[in-house]
């Protein structure tokens, strides 16, 4: 491999990577990632592998000897130190993140999103070890302009609207929208690892992703995941375009999102890895602000792509509106709209998302249809266990 450059011209040297959550979706595109283009390697941890399986067996890969998996729960596993030890840098991505589970397992989503990110920040700190730590866009929860009039014209101004890491606050909704577990614990584990920084010395990079989407997100329910599981869009949205049902939008889907794809976003994470000068300190907003649509704009253009790659016709009603109270239950509440600043991640990495909506939804629907199609049929055909 020819000696492979940083930002300012440096060898990049190889480096070891402890990489906790690598089991899950963002990990399993970053471990390939690192695998097929890089010389580093990784100690993957996860209480999960299944992701990963392709980059782990047989051991005739070109990289064996650079992954090694360790099953185990950061809960209560003291193995956890050793292997922060071991590594140059550590990778966080270890959380509960359906937001399904935020009003409905609120303990569970503090726990996961905060405390149990206590000992891996700590151990990188006492042991003077370099972490990225995955947080998410949720922080910044709803816009300012959410709170003005419905028809003022200051909500089409952008200071109102687009979410900067060094200036936006952070807004959630009343202690009874439960929903906002999840973006809370993160916002403190944040401010965690920041007064780390500042107090300690850490050198810390926190990444916020903005709806990274792609094979391998989720699961679909009945099949590779729980039935009565409720994982985020895009699965729930797939799930129902493979067993040709209505695609429910909550609360009629009026609220916006940009989405990027994992293999975008996955470049971003690996100019953070191998440029630290330029990445520590700093927090990223990862995302695509030109792919923004409401959620009933997105299922949309999933149904006319689903219909293109399955070649079946969509359903005479593709959608149907329903309430997050039935849909989440109590306790819900959402961000009204993601738009990601993009002037830090210029300026530090001169990254830029390259991938259109559609495209990304044409190559992870694809993936989709040629991985669930033929066992959703099954699954159909086969009469339910009486
Ligand atoms: N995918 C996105 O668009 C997105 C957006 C915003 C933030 N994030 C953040 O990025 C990170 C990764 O997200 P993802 O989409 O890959 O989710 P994911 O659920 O696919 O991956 C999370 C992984 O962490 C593992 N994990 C959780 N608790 C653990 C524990 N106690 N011990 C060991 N392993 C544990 C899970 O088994 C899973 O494999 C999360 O911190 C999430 O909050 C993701
Ligand atoms: O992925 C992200 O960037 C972050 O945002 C997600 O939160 P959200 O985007 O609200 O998660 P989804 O479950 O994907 O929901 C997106 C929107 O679709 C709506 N939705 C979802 C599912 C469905 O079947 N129908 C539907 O209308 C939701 O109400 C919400 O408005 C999750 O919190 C995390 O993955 C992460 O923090």
């Amino acid at each position: 491999m020819a000696t492979r450059t940083d930002l300012d011209g440096r060898p990049i040297k190889p480096i070891t990577i402890c990489m906790i959550g690598a089991g899950g979706f963002i990990g399993s595109h970053l471990c390939e990632k690192l695998m097929s283009e890089t010389p580093h390697k990784v100690l993957a941890l996860d209480v999960y592998n299944d992701k990963i399986k392709h980059l782990l067996e047989p051991d005739t890969l070109p990289w064996a000897g650079r992954i090694q998996f360790h099953r185990l729960n950061i809960k209560h596993d003291s193995r956890l130190e050793g292997l922060i030890k071991m590594a140059d840098l550590t990778i966080n991505l270890a959380a509960i993140c359906t937001p399904a589970d935020y009003n409905t397992r609120p303990l569970d989503t503090i726990y996961s999103n905060f405390i149990d990110a206590l000992p891996v920040v700590k151990y990188c700190s006492e042991n003077n070890k370099r972490l990225i730590h995955f947080s998410t866009c949720e922080v910044y929860g709803k816009t300012i302009g959410s709170f003005l009039p419905k028809d003022s014209p200051l909500r089409q101004d952008p200071a109102y609207y687009v979410l900067k890491e060094d200036t936006s606050p952070c807004i959630f909704g009343s202690i009874e929208k439960q929903r906002w577990s999840y973006a809370c614990a993160k916002q403190l584990i944040e401010r965690l690892v920041y007064a780390e920084g500042a107090e300690n010395g850490l050198e810390f990079t926190i990444v916020r992703p903005f709806n990274w989407i792609g094979p391998r997100m989720d699961f679909i329910p009945g099949i590779d995941g729980p039935s009565e599981g409720v994982p985020r869009v895009l699965a729930c949205f797939s799930n129902n375009l493979l067993r040709r049902e209505p695609l429910k939008l909550v609360d009629g889907g009026q609220s916006q999102r940009t989405f990027v794809y994992i293999k975008d976003a996955i470049e971003a994470v690996l100019l953070m890895i191998e440029n630290p000068d330029r990445a520590n300190g700093h927090i990223f907003n990862v995302g695509n602000p030109n792919n923004e649509v409401t959620v009933r704009q997105l299922a949309e253009m999933m149904t006319e792509v689903y219909a293109k790659v399955s070649g079946e016709p969509s359903l005479e009603s593709p959608t149907i509106d329903v309430s997050s109270k039935e849909f989440y239950g109590e306790g819900y509440d959402d961000s009204d709209k993601r738009i990601p600043d993009m002037t830090i991640i210029n300026k530090q990495l001169g990254w830029n998302p390259k991938t259109s909506l559609w495209d990304l939804l044409e190559s992870t629907l694809t993936y989709q249809h040629r991985t669930y199609a033929e066992a959703i049929k099954k699954s159909i055909a086969k009469p339910t266990a009486s």
